[in-house]
């Protein structure tokens, strides 16, 4: 460990910076304190730094010249120990530019005095501080004042009676008082041998300087390098001011503050992992972070500077806040209220084929576009409502508006109408239809601002988006069921992956969060909320995505309601008959001792034919014949063998000679009568008056056949559908959408109804019969034929083993 110079004073004198010396403060890992040793000439300062650091790194001598010159320093761990030139030494230049180095980088100032406890030495310090705006941005330094090689007894509250005294000089002591709160007095006598007297002193100096020292201003490298930097600009000019260094200083402390509180901020913030509907983001606590550090280093008096800072950080804490409520809203799938607004009144305006333009603003600011003299700004932002909408562009309601965009904030109020557009940047393709998509193209084209537009003449609505205009199509969905049609879902994934590309987002997880904002919010416009929660955009996304993504995607529900009955032949034939094989004993993997012989020359299949193909009776006999497990001794199973072969031979016969074994008359006779009879009660359950309703003949809805009761049911839900559409009459109360649009409420209610009756009914359909009595036949020739394929074999059943032997 050396001393190093890090100022020097090369002539002419001015202060000069060694940038190598610097770096390896730029490079320290840790976090600093300055310990700077300023002081009386010749008082002893370089010694008492060696002393601290206990190995001599600084240059001493007993010479009366000056021996240091400038500022030497040395790094060791969390410290950082300046040796200052002394000030008052005839023999040398007075160099005030260092002691304000000292003063103004030091956490702690070790002040040395030669001897005894002088005036002169008190009015030296003060005079570093005379500045009445340095004491409003004081730092939070410590001062130890020393008085070295001393022959006096002095008391442990010298200092502080010294500073107690009025020699008509208050103001350099006020300003010694004011400047360190904190304070301490250590004498060290004048001994050259270090005897125990003189090591008293030196461990006193030490006690003082571990006293409070976690109250102590600290730096990190990089940041205390760059205030070093200023500093010597400012002192290399020559204009320095202490306020102003103080203040440079300052700032680059408060800024390691705001960025520690920031980090212990992002440390606590919960994560978005799935969606919470309580998510609450407490920006209080990154705050209360940097008013418990101000705290712990008194810093009050610089409130000014404090205040600034802690805005910056509020700012930051609130970006990050808005982030995370994004990125939460996005996996919920919610949004927020005025988009369901804006998408309500686009469907009003597109059904009335009222055009319109609104230019929804995001991130960037744009107020370029509303300075035009046409344009008229409000001073509280206007909240968004159908009806405002539905005044705004109509044409005869409002003539001078209705041309012109209304510009909306990130909250959907309304910031200003009548706004113009600019003109379409030159060699853009000018877009199918009227001014109005120009118009929106254009504005996409110069901010990331959303347009929504309403068009007159199709009534359709598009939204234009970083350059791209797509149709969302008619905003008014006819289709009772509000789902976005597939291609329509791929088509906007697809123009989004293109926005996405072209914004150019780096960080995957922020490109999807991005990502899922602005699917939301186009779908949003599409269809109402909550119905597009299933629309399921994460399977695609992640598809999308390539790399993993920072969160996953919300649990998806685990399938229910598989039936334990066996699956309907026609659909699963082999599995069908795989269970029925299991059932009887036959292992399905075992190898086939005799190949089915099914479908060629010898068993013919029969022609086809309305039953025929039957699949899983066509399946079972095509599958070979096979040995059920059981004792492996060479004489049963060549018994086993023959009875094999005895059983096929058998059952081609059957095959030849039967259409229809396995099932009576009488089974399927009891199959039909149960299907009509329970078609029958299900029709008279929908269509007459129930029986209990009959006997009990209560209130007049009970009476109803549910058919009746389903009919008024569908009318409401149409209703339902429409009344988000409507507009208010004059007076401002809701119009029935029955009386404003009463074949589309018919359609939709008979449209439901007829669902509605088909779900019902539907087991008994027209064909339903059919299907379930082939069913049934097909089930019971598979059984019986499975019974002649197991027929005499050793299955696991001891008693036909026994009757065989
Ligand atoms: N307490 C002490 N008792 C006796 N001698 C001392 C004591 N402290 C320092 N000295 C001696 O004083 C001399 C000057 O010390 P040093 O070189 O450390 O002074 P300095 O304040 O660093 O000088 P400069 O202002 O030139 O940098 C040295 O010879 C040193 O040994």
């Amino acid at each position: 460990m050396v001393g190093q110079k890090l100022f020097s004073f090369p002539p002419p004198g001015r202060a000069h910076l060694h940038e190598e010396v610097l770096q390896s403060i730029e490079q320290s890992s840790r976090k600093l304190r300055v310990i700077a040793i300023v002081g009386e000439g010749r008082a002893g300062k370089s010694q008492l730094g060696n002393e601290l650091l206990q190995t001599n790194v600084f240059a001493t001598a007993a010479t009366p010249e000056a021996v240091t010159e400038g500022v030497d320093i040395v790094l060791d761990g969390g410290r950082l120990v300046l040796d200052c030139e002394g000030f008052n030494n005839a023999l040398a230049s007075s160099r005030l530019e260092v002691l304000l180095i000292g003063t103004a980088l030091a956490s702690t100032l070790i002040f040395v005095m030669d001897g005894k406890l002088s005036e002169e030495g008190l009015n030296m310090l003060a005079g570093a501080l005379t500045e009445a705006q340095l004491l409003e941005k004081q730092l939070p330094t410590r001062l130890v004042l020393v008085v070295n090689k001393c022959t006096l007894d002095y008391k442990a509250s010298a200092l502080e009676d010294a500073l107690a005294k009025d020699h008509g000089r208050r103001d350099s002591r006020d300003a010694i008082k004011r400047a360190f709160p904190r304070r301490h007095f250590v004498a060290i006598p004048f001994d050259p041998s270090g005897g125990d007297a003189y090591q008293q002193g030196l461990n006193a100096l030490r006690a003082a300087l571990d006293a409070e020292s976690s109250s102590e201003l600290v730096f990190d490298g990089a940041r205390l390098a760059g205030a070093i930097r200023g500093l010597s600009i400012k002192v290399g000019a020559g204009d320095f001011d202490l306020p102003s260094i103080h203040q440079h200083i300052m700032g680059e402390f408060l800024q390691g503050e705001v960025d520690a509180a920031m980090d212990g901020f992002m440390r606590r913030i919960p994560k978005v992992i799935e969606y919470d509907p309580d998510f609450k983001v407490d920006i209080d606590a990154g705050i209360n972070l940097f008013d418990a550090a101000i705290q712990r280093l008194s810093l009050h008096t610089c409130s000014g500077q404090v205040h600034q800072f802690r805005e910056q950080l509020q700012g930051k804490l609130e970006d990050v806040a808005e982030e995370r409520r994004t990125a939460n809203e996005a996996l919920g799938n919610r949004t927020e209220p005025w988009r369901d607004v804006l998408r309500r009144g686009c469907a009003l305006l597109s059904a009335r084929q009222v055009g319109a333009r609104l230019v929804v603003q995001r991130k960037q600011d744009l107020s370029p576009f509303l300075s035009s003299p046409s344009a008229i700004r409000f001073d509280t932002p206007e909240p968004l409502s159908v009806r405002w909408m539905w005044r705004h562009f109509h044409p005869e309601l409002n003539p001078s508006s209705h041309d012109f965009a209304a510009v909306l904030n990130q909250h959907g109020q309304v910031l200003a109408v009548r706004v113009p557009a600019p003109a379409l940047p030159d060699g853009v393709p000018v877009p199918r239809g009227n001014a109005r998509h120009k118009a929106a193209l254009s504005v996409s084209l110069r901010s990331d601002a959303w347009v929504v537009v309403v068009s007159q003449e199709r009534g359709e609505t598009s939204v234009a988006c970083a350059g791209q205009l797509w149709d969302v199509g008619s905003a008014f969905p006819d289709d009772s069921d509000y789902a976005v049609h597939e291609q329509q879902r791929r088509d906007l994934l697809l123009k989004l992956g293109l926005l996405w590309e072209s914004r150019q987002i780096s960080s995957k997880a922020k490109g999807l969060v991005w990502y899922a904002e602005e699917f939301r919010f186009l779908v949003g416009i599409l269809v109402p909320p909550g119905t597009y929660a299933r629309l399921d955009m994460w399977p695609v996304l992640r598809m999308l995505a390539d790399a993993p993504l920072e969160f996953p995607a919300p649990r998806l529900r685990p399938r229910t309601g598989q039936s334990a009955l066996p699956p309907a032949s026609w659909r699963r034939a082999a599995e069908w008959v795989d269970l029925e094989l299991e059932r009887a004993g036959l292992p399905v993997e075992a190898a086939a001792v005799l190949e089915s012989r099914w479908g060629s020359d010898d068993v013919p299949q029969p022609e086809p034919s309305v039953l025929w193909p039957q699949p899983a009776l066509d399946d079972h006999r095509s599958r070979g014949f096979a040995l059920p497990g059981g004792p492996d001794n060479k004489e049963t199973q060549k018994k086993q063998l023959k009875q094999l072969a005895d059983n096929q031979q058998r059952l081609e016969e059957l095959w030849k000679m039967s259409n229809s074994h396995g099932i009576s008359w009488d089974e399927l006779d009891t199959a039909f009568v149960a299907f009509a009879k329970e078609g029958k009660r299900r029709y008279a359950q929908w269509s007459q008056v129930p029986q209990a309703a009959k006997a009990g003949g209560d209130s007049a809805k009970a009476d109803l056949p549910k058919a009746a009761k389903m009919k008024l049911e569908c009318e409401a839900k149409a209703k339902d559908f429409y009344a988000q559409f409507r507009p208010s009459d004059e007076e401002g109360n809701p119009v029935d959408p029955k009386r404003m649009w009463p074949s589309r409420v018919r359609r939709l209610a008979a449209r439901l109804f007829v669902q509605e009756k088909k779900k019902f009914l539907a087991p008994w359909a027209p064909g339903k019969l059919t299907g379930n009595l082939q069913a049934l036949v097909a089930a019971k020739m598979i059984r019986r034929e499975t019974h002649e394929r197991i027929y005499g074999l050793a299955v696991p059943d001891k008693e036909e083993e026994t009757k065989e032997n």
